[in-house]
């Protein structure tokens, strides 16, 4: 395993690869865009801190597909983020061509790749590369829930004054403000993050995390990169370290948690063939209403994708 393309060259995909890059497990990263130079430029100055860093994972940028040819994974970011004021969901309209002509342009020219989509609004978007890959469900998922989740640690370990290291947290749900944070399946160095913390503190922060993406777009205008990047980059690493490394991800179910042909960010298990295994958790009655709910969501703006016309 040692090609992986970025597709879209901005904030998050230059990070994914930059980041890539320093883990120095793959041989090639492309970096694709529809502006060729700004892939280009941004493929170089990585390329140039090679040496800095000591890496040896060669990055070219391009605007051409057939540069991917052969790719192993395919992390798809391309599209418009979000500006303050508006949520994930009303990107769907643009990003949807997006998405789809980027996966078509892909599997054009690689022919069994697994594709990770960071372009929002997540759950649908990664529907729209599974639908137009053709790829199964164990190749084609979503990066969210890492990103979700490490920003529960983050406050939780600025609330605790704990190292965000030994906080362990699950999350379930769409990539939006129904996100589920999972308050009993957290831990700080397995000790049960309830028996650290009050549960209006707790409460809190879980409502924090829910609303973590829009929290940063205010302060910058844009969405966030750098926490984005750094989890496409490790779902790619797990991959390709072959770990079986279990995380939220976004995942097509097909009976888990009584729902089929839905993608909603579950725990999985990150391998060489993509997704493993879908994990499902015991949840109780109040988790699993919040997990209907945020399907629900999802399932609404699954419908907005059906009546788009994208020929
Ligand atoms: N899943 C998640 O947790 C997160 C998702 N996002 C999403 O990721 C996407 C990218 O965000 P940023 O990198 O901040 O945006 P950005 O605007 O910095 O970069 C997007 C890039 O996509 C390129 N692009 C647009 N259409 C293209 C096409 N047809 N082919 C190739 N490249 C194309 C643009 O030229 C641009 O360079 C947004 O949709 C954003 O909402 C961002 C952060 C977290
Ligand atoms: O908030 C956004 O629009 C981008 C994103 O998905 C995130 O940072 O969680």
């Amino acid at each position: 395993m040692s090609k992986v393309t970025v597709v879209g060259a901005g904030n998050v995909g230059a990070t994914v690869a930059n980041v890539l890059a320093h883990q120095d497990l793959v041989r090639e990263i492309v970096v694709l865009d529809i502006k060729g130079d700004m892939a280009r430029g941004k493929a170089l100055d990585s390329w140039q801190q090679a040496s800095i860093d000591s890496y040896s994972t060669r990055l070219t940028g391009t605007e051409n597909y057939a540069d991917t040819a052969d790719s192993d994974i395919v992390v798809i970011t391309a599209g418009i983020p979000r500006k303050p004021g508006m949520s994930r969901d009303d990107l769907i309209s643009t990003n949807a061509k997006i998405v789809t002509m980027v996966t078509r342009s892909i599997m054009e020219h690689s022919k069994n790749p697994i594709i990770i989509v960071v372009s929002n609004p997540l759950d649908v978007m990664t529907h729209a590369a599974y639908k137009a890959s053709g790829l199964p469900r164990n190749r084609v998922f979503g990066m969210a829930g890492i990103l979700d989740t490490a920003r529960y640690r983050a406050f939780l370990a600025t609330a605790l004054d704990v190292s965000p290291k030994d906080i362990q947290a699950m999350l379930l749900g769409g990539h939006g403000d129904t996100m589920v944070p999972l308050p009993r399946y957290t831990t700080v160095s397995g000790i049960p993050v309830t028996e650290m913390i009050s549960d209006e503190d707790l409460d809190a922060i879980v409502d924090r995390t829910k609303k973590g993406g829009g929290e940063l777009v205010k302060l910058m205008g844009t969405s966030a990169w750098y926490a984005p990047g750094a989890a496409a980059a490790q779902m790619v690493g797990a991959i390709i370290r072959d770990e079986n490394r279990i995380f939220p991800c976004c995942a097509q179910l097909d009976g888990e948690y009584g729902m089929k042909d839905l993608f909603l960010g579950v725990p999985v298990k990150l391998g060489r063939e993509g997704i493993v295994q879908v994990i499902e958790l015991k949840l109780n009655d109040q988790e699993m209403d919040l997990l209907n709910t945020s399907a629900d969501h999802v399932r609404e703006v699954m419908e907005v994708f059906e009546g788009l016309d994208i020929s």
